[in-house]
């Protein structure tokens, strides 16, 4: 069903293919054609706005978020963004939803290769995921696919033992036609739920704890009214923009452990430390030689081994998991882009250019919000507010990338309405955007039937408002598919998506005298 189904793609007749992968991203802000040669070079506008500095401590950001929210942050993008910078027109290669396809992929080649078909249950092969793009990033966000993946073939595992409709044959019928059958639908129906989960955790823990509302668990944000300033679709589909493809580049958010992480793997292929002088052509020497090798069910990350039975260890997978919630993330912030990111980054801002994208102000005014006018306004540290003023000139000539990865934090006017969200230009985009995708994919709504989910899917993703993570859903996946390595009575199972010590700090973590809350590294219950 993700990606999106057939039928789907005939929802609506006149945007056949809105939202399929292939397709060019839209624009939602039309931009006044900008000659390049008016524009400072981009490895200047890293050097002066991007780049994170000696004496960056990036841990002292994000507010107690950890770095496993930013590793759930790359599914989330990698979900909706892939870029073709090959193709001459703006090409996303995969669809414009939550679908999950760093699990499933978006071609039909590559879902035959991750599904088990043979076995007419709807499953995937073990601990397995079909995006090659998430082997090179630091490693929670491979293992966080891999749960997802552990939780599709519970899903279908339930799925084809409650038979809820009597169809289905357990043990699978032996014709073929028919056993391909069972396992088409046990897989669709198993995606759709999986992928509800996966949406269930972007909005609570996710969209709450970048909103600035970890502290109290995340939660959808209260004031989505003010999505009503702007066209906000519930019934239709979603084409993502160029804008979002530039507003989701936060590699400001990379902890000191990512940063090193990245740094290695780098040096790996490029034979260089010399960061201040890689450019995207190294950057395209290394994608080279870092192709990845052999069957997807085979490949392996972060050194571990697969089991005889082809799964990871648990207490592999959990330990990555566990040091990524210790780690405190970075943030949105300017000079705080880690110097190893500038390869990626000139791509970044070129890519920009060459799409032709609207100024930061422009993009303001779309969301509702007031433009800026003065550099100061919009960053109020001198040195950066000068820094940009030299490159620039005047404030409404500057460009949408460094002018959200190095806005400053204090809210505008918009903020003046909406205090507690500490709203700036980033997180009225987040918000109008995830609410958009999210009210917009019918895979949530007019998709996820009783006839597709089944009673036991709809109780399955249900959400428990009043649970101890504040009504937060990832505790779910974790307990679930690393039973022994997630106990009941620990942050790490709650809230994985803020550092032990934030929740230790935490004023609002509900008392729990009969099972009180355990602040260590949980320590395997029975040896997995
Ligand atoms: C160490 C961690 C990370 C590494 C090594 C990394 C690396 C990259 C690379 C190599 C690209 C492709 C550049 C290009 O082809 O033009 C990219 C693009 C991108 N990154 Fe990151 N990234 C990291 C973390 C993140 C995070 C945490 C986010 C946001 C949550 C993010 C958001 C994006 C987005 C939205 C794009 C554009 C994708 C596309 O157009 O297909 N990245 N990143």
């Amino acid at each position: 069903m993700p990606n999106p189904p057939t039928d789907l793609a005939g929802h609506n007749p006149s945007s056949e293919d809105i939202g399929s992968p292939n397709m060019p991203y839209a624009r939602s802000v039309p931009a006044k054609p900008q000659s390049a040669s008016d524009l400072p070079r981009p490895d200047l506008v890293f050097e002066k706005l991007l780049k994170r500095s000696n004496t960056d401590n990036s841990e002292t950001y994000s507010g107690g978020l950890s770095s496993l929210t930013f590793a759930f942050g790359t599914l989330v993008i990698h979900s909706v963004f892939f870029t073709d910078r090959g193709s001459a027109s703006i090409n996303n290669k995969t669809s414009s939803y939550f679908d999950l396809a760093p699990l499933y992929g978006d071609l039909p080649s590559q879902k035959d290769e991750i599904r088990d078909k043979g076995q007419g249950r709807g499953l995937l092969h073990p601990d397995c995921f079909a995006d090659t793009r998430m082997l090179f990033l630091p490693p929670a966000a491979a293992v966080l696919l891999v749960l997802f993946n552990r939780n599709h073939n519970h899903i279908a595992q339930e799925l084809l033992t409650r038979n809820e409709k009597g169809v289905w044959s357990n043990p699978p019928p032996v014709d073929p036609a028919t056993r391909t059958k069972q396992d088409d639908e046990i897989f669709e129906n198993a995606c759709l739920i999986n992928m509800r989960h996966f949406v269930n955790i972007v909005i609570t823990d996710y969209v709450g704890g970048v909103m600035g509302m970890a502290s109290r668990g995340g939660g959808w944000p209260g004031n989505a009214e003010v999505l009503h300033v702007r066209n906000c679709d519930t019934s239709s589909k979603n084409q993502l923009s160029v804008l979002f493809n530039i507003l989701y580049r936060w590699h400001a958010t990379l902890s000191a452990l990512d940063t090193n992480w990245i740094e290695e793997a780098l040096e790996r292929v490029v034979h260089s430390r010399d960061w201040d002088h890689l450019g995207p052509t190294d950057y395209e020497r290394g994608a080279k030689n870092a192709k990845p090798h052999g069957a997807v069910k085979d490949r392996v990350f972060a050194g571990l081994e697969r089991l005889p039975n082809g799964h990871f260890a648990d207490k592999d997978l959990s330990e990555i998991l566990h040091v990524a919630t210790e780690e405190p993330a970075g943030f949105f912030r300017a000079r705080g882009t880690p110097a190893v990111m500038r390869c990626v980054e000139l791509l970044g801002i070129e890519q920009a250019r060459q799409w032709n994208i609207c100024t930061l102000n422009e993009f303001r005014s779309w969301l509702g919000l007031l433009p800026f006018t003065s550099f100061e306004d919009w960053n109020a540290a001198p040195e950066i507010a000068h820094a940009a003023r030299e490159l620039y000139g005047n404030i409404d000539r500057l460009e949408l990338y460094p002018g959200l990865h190095a806005e400053g934090r204090n809210g505008d006017g918009f903020g003046k309405r909406y205090p507690l969200l500490r709203v700036d230009t980033m997180r009225n985009g987040l918000l109008l955007d995830a609410v958009s995708l999210i009210r917009g994919d019918p895979h949530l709504t007019t998709y996820f039937t009783l006839e597709n989910a089944t009673e036991w899917g709809f109780n399955d993703v249900a959400r428990d408002h009043h649970n101890k993570a504040f009504g937060g859903h990832i505790h779910k996946i974790l307990k679930r598919t690393l039973p022994q390595n997630f106990p009941d009575n620990s942050v790490y199972t709650w809230f994985p998506m803020s550092t032990p010590a934030a929740m230790k700090a935490n004023k609002h973590l509900p008392e729990n005298p009969s099972n009180p809350w355990e602040f260590n590294r949980p320590t395997t219950i029975l040896e997995s």
